[in-house]
Formats: structure tokens, sequence, C-alpha cells
């Protein structure tokens, strides 16, 4: 896949391919090396590896082409990259808006590396820019960051991507092509680190939503005029989207933490697709599922562990 075909314009496009990233080859061996490296649990690399097979073979088998970073990295990049485990939560580190690969900023600072490692390997992917072209990076962890549609954005601002790093990424969607700007704000002391672990998007007339976000008004931001505010409801609403509130029920903590896969088809952590077949339903859409409970120890699912670099548009 070359740079020129990325080209991610909603969440619910066909998914044709995703960037991946193999896991790291530490194990997290304790309670005090998960909380050092954000993770809930130990987990041995060899769990993380089974896990990573199945879900890439998943995802080939449903129609998607995964690239794994790891083997566009150079050789002198491996080493570091090889002792950092949250490398598999490849989300994070960017995306494709538009048109347009935006590089994040990780505020966890374990990640820093990470972050840059991943960087590297998906410039093998774009062409140099040119000295006139502006830098594509934002202080964002794009766990955060939901392409709406072709004119709407979705992003959070809270415990990783800062408030004030809102106005330069406004500027940087409005250059992609984007036209609004929705934002939200998790409160911080739920602790809960980015936005798809709380919210998703079903489908082009769905999306689900933890329960409490209905107390959190969004404020919608277009080029040129004042913000204002709309409920959060209310806003998907106004633009023909329905929203499914949900409570995360016993083993079921990653249920917002899929990818549309398409047609009418996500993709979801066996765990969490029991909670969320009931709600996937009523939008008139099917779960597929993979056992991932080895990499969902490190805080993360499906959504998380899967960069969307080109979707057609349905
Ligand atoms: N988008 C996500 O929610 N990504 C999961 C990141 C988990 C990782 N252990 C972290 O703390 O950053």
């Amino acid at each position: 896949m070359a740079f020129s075909e990325f080209e991610c314009w909603s969440e619910s496009g066909q998914l044709e391919c995703v960037a991946v990233f193999r896991p790291a080859a530490l194990d997290v061996t304790s309670a005090e090396e998960a909380a050092a490296v954000g993770f809930m649990r130990p987990v041995t690399r060899s769990e993380a590896e089974d896990a990573f097979g199945r879900l890439r073979d998943t995802l080939t088998r449903l129609g998607c082409q995964t690239i794994d970073l790891w083997e566009l990295l150079p050789e002198r990049e491996r080493a570091v990259s090889d002792t950092t485990v949250n490398r598999v939560f490849v989300r994070d580190t960017a995306a494709v808006l538009g048109r347009q690969l935006v590089t994040g900023t990780a505020a966890f600072p374990v990640r820093l590396a990470e972050f840059d490692v991943a960087h590297r390997a998906l410039s093998q992917l774009q062409p140099e820019l040119s000295s006139d072209e502006v830098p594509t990076s934002a202080r964002i962890e794009f766990g955060d960051v939901f392409v709406l549609d072709a004119e709407r954005l979705l992003v959070n601002v809270g415990l990783r991507s800062d408030a004030r790093a809102l106005q330069p990424f406004l500027e940087l969607a409005w250059r992609s092509g984007f036209r609004e700007a929705a934002v939200v704000r998790i409160p911080e002391s739920l602790g809960i680190i980015h936005l798809d672990l709380a919210f998703n998007v079903l489908g082009p007339r769905a999306v689900v939503a933890r329960a409490f976000l209905r107390h959190t008004p969004i404020q919608v931001f277009a080029q040129g005029v004042a913000p204002h505010w709309e409920p959060f409801d209310g806003y998907f609403a106004q633009r023909g989207c329905r929203v499914i509130p949900f409570e995360p029920k016993g083993e079921s903590g990653f249920m917002s933490n899929f990818i549309y896969v398409g047609p009418n088809l996500i993709l979801a952590s066996e765990s969490a697709s029991v909670g969320l077949r009931p709600l996937a339903k009523e939008a008139g859409i099917e779960v597929a599922s993979v056992d991932i409970e080895a990499l969902e120890r490190g805080n993360g699912s499906v959504r998380c562990l899967t960069m969307p670099l080109r979707r057609r548009a349905v």
C-alpha cells in the first residue's frame, strides 16, 4: 500500500487496509511492570503473539489487508522497538484523516519512543515532505479521534489529548478537508484514557456510547465561526445518527473498542462481542469476534490494535 492510496473519510467505509504492529519481545511479568506500562495485568510475549496472529488472520479472512509496521522498520530501530510493549496499540500513534497521514504525540512518557518509531515506519510508505509543506503532526493520541464522515471529526480532550492541542489540531483538520470538529471532554476522574474506550461508530446511522456521555455536551467548531454547544445525543440525532447507550458489564470491558469492517459487520474481541451483539443487532450490524484476551491485558482492544490506512466509501 503506497501513501497515495491512503484514504479514510469515515469509520464505516469498507475496510481495505490497516497498519498493525506485532507484539514486542518482552514479557510483562509482574503487577509493578504492568503498572509501569499502563497494562492491567501481566502477559507473556508468546501469549501476546498468539493473540496477534489470530487478530491478523481474522482481518485477512474478512478481506482486509494488514501491514505490520515492524516489517518497515529500519534494522537500527528494531532493538528499541522490541522493548516497547505498547507498540501493538498502533491506533494511538497516527491516523489517516481524509488523505492526510497525521502523526500524534504520546502523553504517556513510556510511549514516547514507540510513537517516534511507528512514525518512522509509516514514513517508509510516504514520499519525503518537500520543504514548503507544513508537517502534519498533532499533540493528540488518536484513540481520541473519530472520522465521523467526510466533513466531520469527533475528538476527546482529556487524560491523553491536551485541550491546549485543540486549536492546532482544528487547523490541521481544516487543511485536511474537514469542515466541522465536535469536541467531547470525558471527565478525567473516570480514568478512561481514550474516547474509543467509551464510544464507537456502529455504522453510518448509529453510534454506541457509554451512558455517562449524555452528561457531556459537545462543543462544535467550524472554520471561521464561533464554536457552539450541543447536547451529546442531540448532536448525533441532528446528523441522522442514533446513539445506543451502554454500561460495561462483567467481562465486556472493551465493548466500544471494535472496528467497523463492513458491509454491516464489525470485528470485536470475544469478550466484548457478548454484550455488543444485542446492541449491534438494533442497528442491523453483525459482530465477528476474535480471542485477543492476552492483548486486552494491555488495556486496549481491536480498535486500539488497528490503524485504518484505507477505507472504501460505500
Ligand atoms: N486507544 C486506546 O485506548 N489504546 C489503548 C492504549 C493502552 C496503553 N497501555 C496505554 O496506556 O496507552
